[in-house]
């Protein structure tokens, strides 16, 4: 079974305009906006407001999103509420759907305002239908003048927003704000998912998501390329349960090179994440001049010249980069590393230290055996030759093009961090929280990757798997401590085993039977 025949899609801005035409082309094309807008509606009044009788401001846009908003705002006022539009566009020059839409507003007694009403009036919920899919992405346009104060204004009540299909101001595309964006309660996405729901500053703006479909029948649906690292994506791609008869060689060998002067601790967060992922051995190579013969808190862990992690056979991950530093020294290791031929993991300096010499580069892009890089924004940038406020701003695009400039699986981290595959499909993480913004926990991650590895999943799942439970592990700590302050990225080591372990043994444990 591949990994995508689980997973859900995620389209970009021209696949939904090329759903929609192709649905304006079928025999008896659907009528899309009020199947979105009832939709919608239907959300609302379930699952928000929960009956009639309530007030609610709606915004609605020059466009087609704010066709949306008639149309909800007609089937809310219908139920028994009371809806004030406020309309920012000219009622002569919206796109036909959205006229009509505002006529049938009118048809019902509807009425609209050119600005939010003044006073102390209080809304039990806010429809967002300003901006949609068609928020000029191409030109960083910001938002300005009464749609930005309309949106400052609804951010700053104390109501719940609902956003029609995107949080406006948000690109749906790249998950940047275009000046400014609604802070959204819940969002009701149409058609399909959108990346910029979910990466950069989606994850801030977006609430909770609910996707409507609208149940669109094409002979030719576009082929996704990008699909939803979710939950149910991670439960297909779990390691086996543990056979009787295993022995510490089923789980394999990782090592980790890394942990110059100053920076042991980094290889040693990985070397534990490792360890407590499961896999059989984790050897540590660190350049450290004084490094310690052994890690007296985890004495499990081999600790060895880095000369040696070349000599151990068979390694089934090799990790380089944790501590690694930039120093001369770390050059001929990293070269080595880079010319062994198990699965290799390239974190951190090993990373800063390929953006800065092309011989490295070169030599990354031909090995033969699996390479998964992971690097943050900054690390992405300087591997790109560009800033990291560029990478940020187009963080789909900048995991493809190292994946495909290094023919390596990527992980570009961060908020919805993205990963990569060397053929181009995209997975975007939906776990992880701002907890995770603390030192080590990057180092967390890729041991983890190398233990999954170990143990014999193959690159994609490893990273896939390691990236979902990562962010997952830290989801539970924030659950548990009741906030994000305050994680360390050890504790993200031990919530992931035990996650780990709650998934693979969800059917129970079997093999530990109960003494004679
Ligand atoms: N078509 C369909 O079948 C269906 C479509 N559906 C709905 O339509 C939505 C897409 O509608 P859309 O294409 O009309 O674009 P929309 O998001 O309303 O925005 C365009 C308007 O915004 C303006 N504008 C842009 N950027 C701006 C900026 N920075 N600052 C200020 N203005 C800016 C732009 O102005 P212009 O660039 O022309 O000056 C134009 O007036 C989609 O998200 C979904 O909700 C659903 O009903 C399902 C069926
Ligand atoms: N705001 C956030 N939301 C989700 N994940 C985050 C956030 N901040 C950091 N992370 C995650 O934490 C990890 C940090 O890695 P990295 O920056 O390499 O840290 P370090 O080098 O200190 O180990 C990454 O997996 C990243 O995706
Ligand atoms: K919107």
């Amino acid at each position: 079974m591949q990994i995508m025949d689980t997973a859900d899609p995620v389209f970009s801005t021209a696949e939904i305009r090329d759903i929609e035409q192709q649905a304006a082309r079928l025999p008896k094309p659907p009528r899309l906006m009020e199947k979105a807008g009832l939709a919608a509606a239907q959300v609302i009044r379930d699952q928000l407001l929960k009956g009639p009788g309530h007030q609610i401001l709606v915004l609605a846009g020059p466009g087609n999103n704010g066709g949306d908003a008639f149309v909800v705002a007609r089937y809310l006022q219908e139920w028994g509420n009371t809806v004030t539009v406020v309309f920012g566009g000219d009622g002569n020059r919206v796109p036909p759907d959205a006229k009509q839409a505002l006529q049938a507003w009118f048809n019902i007694g509807g009425d609209i305002c050119a600005e939010i009403p003044d006073g102390d009036r209080s809304w039990d919920a806010v429809i967002d239908g300003l901006f949609g899919i068609g928020l000029d992405q191409s030109q960083h346009r910001p938002i300005e003048g009464k749609y930005r104060e309309w949106i400052e204004a609804v951010n700053q009540m104390a109501t719940p927003i609902v956003a029609l299909d995107i949080p406006s101001g948000l690109g749906s595309d790249d998950g940047c704000i275009y000046g400014i964006a609604i802070h959204a309660t819940l969002t009701i996405t149409f058609i399909g998912l959108k990346p910029g729901l979910f990466t950069h500053s989606g994850p801030e703006c977006c609430g909770t998501i609910v996707l409507r479909d609208l149940d669109i029948q094409l002979p030719a649906p576009p082929e996704p390329h990008t699909w939803l690292l979710n939950h149910k994506l991670a439960q297909s791609i779990l390691p086996p349960v543990r056979r009787a008869n295993s022995h510490k060689g089923t789980f394999g060998n990782v090592a980790i090179l890394g942990g110059s002067t100053g920076m042991t601790g980094a290889a040693l967060l990985a070397g534990r994440a490792a360890l407590h992922l499961g896999a059989g051995r984790v050897y540590l190579g660190l350049l450290a001049d004084n490094a310690p013969p052994v890690d007296f808190s985890q004495p499990e862990l081999m600790l060895r010249p880095p000369s040696e992690l070349f000599t151990l056979a068979p390694l089934n991950c090799l990790i380089v980069g944790p501590g690694l530093g930039q120093s001369a020294e770390a050059l001929p290791w990293l070269e080595k590393a880079l010319t062994s031929d198990c699965t290799l993991i390239v974190d951190a300096d090993a990373l800063n230290l390929i953006a800065q010499h092309s011989p490295l580069a070169k030599k990354l892009s031909q090995r033969n055996a699996s390479t998964i890089l992971t690097p943050h924004p900054a690390e992405a940038a300087r591997l790109l030759n560009t800033g990291t406020a560029a990478v940020q701003q187009n963080r789909m695009n900048a995991a493809l093009q190292i994946a495909q400039q290094f023919n390596c699986y990527v992980v570009l981290k961060g908020a919805g961090s993205i990963c990569c595959l060397p053929g181009g499909k995209r997975y975007l993480n939906t776990s992880g929280n701002p907890a995770l913004s603390t030192a080590g926990t990057g180092d967390v991650l890729a041991g983890m990757m190398g233990a999954l590895i170990a143990q014999g999943l193959k690159p994609d799942q490893a990273l896939l798997l390691a990236v979902y439970l990562h962010g997952a592990a830290a989801n539970r700590w924030v659950q548990q401590h009741h906030g994000m302050v305050g994680m360390v990225a050890s504790e993200v080591i031990a919530e992931a085993r035990l996650l780990l372990n709650e998934w693979v043994y969800r059917n129970g444990i079997n093999g530990v039977k109960p003494l004679l």
